[in-house]
């Protein structure tokens, strides 16, 4: 046996222990919602008990089946870790014998290097078979670093490479066992401050966004989980790749959605035109809306207010009430709040009022005039109540907002006003803007942290959205400025976390990509000058990888030959090409799925997501389709991960041109 494998045999049998020790875990946690349930004292407590044992119960069942550790640390005090998903331990009190990665003592693992060794002798990184769940057989090698004697190389851990440069089949993996320093610094970062990161293509925001998710509710429990957690992302597709991290994370139950389903509060039914959505999206339209609102604000109401109170009128000048109005306005509280606070000032004055005459007035007589018809009549004349609908209903009528130009307010204006606003077909914008009118009347609830994806793609109105939704909360904004799509796309950061709310949030580059191959990094860097933002090129941790071009004078044969070709290696193939052709395309190959490997999309949607092969098929008319082509050619290009084939009958665009 040599030295290697008599390591490896002690390793698998610590990963046995651990096996079993998590097996007691589990049947320990089951037990305990038994007893839980019967010796709490009261009722309520059984209830809050039983619930908080049953949902660690729960989380442990659902955990994926995978190795229990991935990694270990061996320190100069003479401490070992072994470092994993969880923690595993023989008993709550007992030294653990997994140490979860988020854990203060894995930092190390993650940051010491032979120049700052962190007291760590030795980290030793394991290698489990490709997909295994975890059967101890699986682990099948190791790799030491040893940090303090020298003995350190420099050299990238084979290990950490083959992670980075496996094929990708299925959803998108966790990336515990081989986060880099820089993404190890943003995922540990501060929970109370904001953070953006300002990543090129592949440079792993998605994943440090994900893990920081997760480190946040292991290290502040109490704060984050009570307040909320949100993830959004861009669209369903990204969504679902995504889907498994967290959990495979150990933390299950965190709300992943997009930021239309985050505000819905009708389904989509119509469809804006390109300038009506323009500027519905627009910053302005906060104003106008504000405006919309307050307009139903009477300032100076033209009469007295006269209360019946037996056989007596309590009286308030309309001068009174003037003032009152004028003082809450000035206070601005939300919309609704506002109505009442009006309600119990001018309680409170005919109280004044009242007890000037007769004395003392109890809570009973304040609550009888509070609910006088001449209060609520006088309410509804002067701060009505309403709802979102009534008053985009009436902006989209009838706009003549001064902050929007004629042509503006034309584009906005509804051709066709529904009977009424109950009726209304509304559009994904229109859904933006009665958030923001919602949010006017009534605040809504705050998270307490949101990792909002792809966010450079936001639109003022919809940062406004997340602003809202995190005015007691920290973001975590990740995106690149160069892959910005939307009509509205962010140009500039600091305006864009302005919208958010978030002014003053640091900007932190990440250009370091471990998806796509430097060949395909530097091809797709050709379009930066193009793209309309200011930001560091990005470059490859990836010496493999391969770009073809195809010049074809049949472009389904030159598909059918490139799908071939791509199926000839293993790993997924995303067939992408402009919205316009992903009919012919897909006709084109139809018997080519490659048992399912095969995947045709168009431009729009592939934000995000990541193929071993890309083939981008006329690549000119991704450019063509819309006003931020070259931005979506950017994307569409940095999706692969191994081979990138361009397929063209039509002219390439310039920049790509090979005999530049
Ligand atoms: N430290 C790492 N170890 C292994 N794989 C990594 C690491 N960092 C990133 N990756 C992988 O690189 C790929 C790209 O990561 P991710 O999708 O998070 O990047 P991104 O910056 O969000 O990309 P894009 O903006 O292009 O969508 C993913 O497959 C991710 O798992």
């Amino acid at each position: 046996m040599t030295s290697l494998d008599l390591e490896l045999a002690r390793e698998r049998s610590h990963h046995d222990a651990c096996r079993a020790a998590l097996i007691r875990m589990t049947e320990d946690v089951v037990e305990q919602v038994v007893i839980g349930e019967d010796v709490a004292a009261s009722g309520a407590d059984a209830e809050a008990l039983g619930y908080h044992l049953r949902s660690r119960a729960k989380e442990m069942g659902e955990m994926p089946p995978g190795p229990l550790f991935f990694g270990r640390l061996d320190r100069e005090d003479g401490q070992i870790h072994h470092i994993g998903r969880r923690r595993i331990a023989e008993h709550p009190a007992a030294p653990p014998l997994v140490v979860d990665w988020r854990a203060p003592v894995s930092r190390a693992y993650y940051q010491a290097g032979a120049h700052d060794p962190q007291g760590v002798l030795r980290r030793r990184r394991f290698g489990w078979a490709p997909h295994s769940e975890g059967a101890t057989e699986d682990l099948t090698a190791l790799e030491d670093e040893r940090l303090t004697d020298g003995g350190a190389t420099g050299t990238v851990s084979a290990l950490v490479t083959g992670e980075i440069e496996r094929p990708r089949v299925g959803p998108m993996r966790d990336i515990a066992a081989t986060i880099q320093p820089e993404q190890d610094d943003l995922v540990r970062s501060e929970p109370a401050a904001s953070l953006c990161v300002q990543g090129a293509p592949g440079t792993g925001k998605t994943a440090v966004g994900l893990h920081r998710a997760a480190y946040l509710l292991y290290t502040h429990p109490q704060r984050i989980r009570r307040s909320g957690l949100l993830v959004l992302g861009p669209h369903r597709a990204f969504l679902s790749y995504i889907s498994e991290v967290l959990p495979s994370l150990g933390e299950t139950g965190i709300r992943q959605a997009t930021l239309d389903e985050e505000i819905a509060r009708h389904p989509v039914r119509a469809e804006d035109g390109e300038a009506a959505a323009r500027v519905k999206h627009d910053a302005r339209m906060a104003g106008v809306l504000h405006r919309a609102l307050y307009g139903r604000v009477d300032p100076a109401p033209a009469e007295d207010l006269a209360v019946p109170d037996g056989s007596y009128h309590w009286r308030l000048p309309a001068s009174d009430l003037a003032a009152i109005v004028a003082a809450v306005r000035e206070e601005a509280p939300p919309y609704a709040t506002g109505r009442e606070r009006v309600r119990a000032r001018v309680v409170r004055a005919l109280q004044l009022r009242a007890e000037r005459r007769w004395g003392p007035m109890g809570a009973a007589w304040a609550r009888k005039i509070e609910r006088a018809r001449a209060v609520t009549a006088f309410l509804d004349a002067c701060w009505p109540r309403t709802s979102p609908e009534e008053v985009l209903a009436e902006v989209l009528t009838e706009p003549t907002d001064p902050a929007l130009t004629r042509d503006e307010l034309a584009a906005i204006r509804w051709a066709r006003p529904p009977r009424s606003y109950r009726s209304a077909r509304w559009t994904a914008a229109d859904l933006v803007l009665l958030d923001e009118l919602a949010g006017l009347i009534e605040r809504p609830e705050s998270y307490g942290h949101v990792v909002v994806d792809e966010a450079q793609d936001l639109s003022p109105m919809q940062c406004r959205a997340i602003a809202r939704r995190t005015e007691f909360g920290s973001l975590t904004v990740l995106g690149d400025l160069a892959q910005g799509t939307t009509p509205w796309a962010a140009r500039d950061w600091d305006e864009q976390l302005a919208h958010l709310g978030k002014t003053g949030t640091p900007v932190v580059p990440l250009t370091l990509g471990y998806r796509v191959p430097a060949a395909i990094v530097d091809l797709a860097n050709r379009l930066l000058p193009q793209l309309g933002a200011d930001v560091p090129a990005g470059r490859s941790v990836r010496r493999d990888g391969e770009v073809t071009v195809h010049r074809t004078t049949d472009l389904t044969a030159g598909v059918r030959e490139a799908v071939r070709a791509a199926l000839a290696t293993e790993g997924s193939v995303g067939v992408i090409t402009a919205d316009g052709l992903v009919e012919v395309v897909t006709e084109a190959v139809r018997d080519r799925s490659g048992d399912g490997r095969v995947t045709v999309l168009p431009a729009s949607v592939v934000k995000g997501l990541e193929f071993d092969h890309v083939v981008v098929v006329e690549p000119a008319a991704i450019v063509a389709a819309e006003e931020r082509g070259a931005n979506r050619l950017y994307v569409v290009l940095t999706r692969a991960v191994s081979r990138l084939a361009l397929v063209h009958e039509g002219e390439l665009p310039e920049c790509l041109r090979t005999e530049r």
